[in-house]
């Protein structure tokens, strides 16, 4: 598989508090990572910094082949790059809309963004909230939902902070099986997580923060039910 992303030297700090600092990270297209540590080891922090949302020290960053930078942080990323919050914030109009947001911001023509959240609703399977406000779901559902926003956007690399915290029962295994079709449609998918079944999730590599540096590790076997 072809690099994505990749990044040497990456250290971050918080005043005098060295956080991390990581040799190298490298994302693979079309690959899914799981990122594990502790609490307070930085998983929410690194993945903010791939989102352009906080600072660091990096020593090179290559994006699909090319050069590039973290700080400032380049069009060619914004436009790649989709974070979704532990928490998503939704604008408070329709599910439909907020869905469309990214679409229409980008320029999308109607027709097209119409086509694409519908898709983007049926995976997901909110495609009867579609009207709804979203002050008026449930936490799975807005999980549900900040996925399908994203995912409408065809990031090529999709940051997920905890999408099952908060969640139990049939919303949590809602949401644990949108993941793996997430990277049959080419997106990377890197998700900072503490729940058992998505590191166990097949096919899936697992980055382990653990005192200030990074692990990697494939679980390659298949999930045992
Ligand atoms: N803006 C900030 N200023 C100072 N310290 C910060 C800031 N943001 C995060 N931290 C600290 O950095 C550490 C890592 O935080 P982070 O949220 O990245 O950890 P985490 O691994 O995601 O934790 P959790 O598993 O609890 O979500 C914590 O000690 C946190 O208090």
């Amino acid at each position: 598989m072809t690099v994505l992303l990749s990044i040497d030297g990456l250290k971050k700090a918080f005043g005098e508090r060295q956080l991390f600092e990581i040799d190298r990270l490298e994302l693979r297209e079309g690959a899914a990572y799981v990122l594990t540590g502790l609490n307070g080891t930085g998983k929410s922090t690194l993945l903010r910094i791939l989102a352009g949302l906080e600072s660091a020290e990096v020593d090179n960053v290559s994006f699909c082949g090319a050069a590039t930078s973290l700080s400032p942080y380049p069009r060619i990323l914004r436009e790649a790059v989709v974070y979704v919050h532990q928490h998503p914030v939704m604008f408070s109009t329709s599910i439909a809309d907020n869905i469309a947001y990214g679409l229409n911001a980008r320029g999308v023509a109607r027709e097209e963004a119409v086509r694409r959240v519908d898709d983007a609703m049926q995976w997901a399977g909110v495609a009867h909230l579609r009207r709804s406000k979203p002050a008026t779901l449930s936490g799975g559902e807005k999980q549900r939902v900040a996925l399908a926003r994203a995912k409408v956007l065809h990031p090529k690399l999709l940051l997920l902070d905890e999408p099952t915290a908060n969640l139990d029962g049939a919303a949590r295994e809602q949401v644990i099986a949108l993941i793996p079709s997430l990277t049959a449609t080419g997106s990377t998918v890197v998700m900072a997580c503490h729940d058992r079944d998505l590191i166990s999730l097949p096919n899936v590599e697992r980055l382990k923060l653990r005192d200030g540096r990074l692990q990697a590790r494939q679980n390659r076997l298949r999930k045992v039910v």
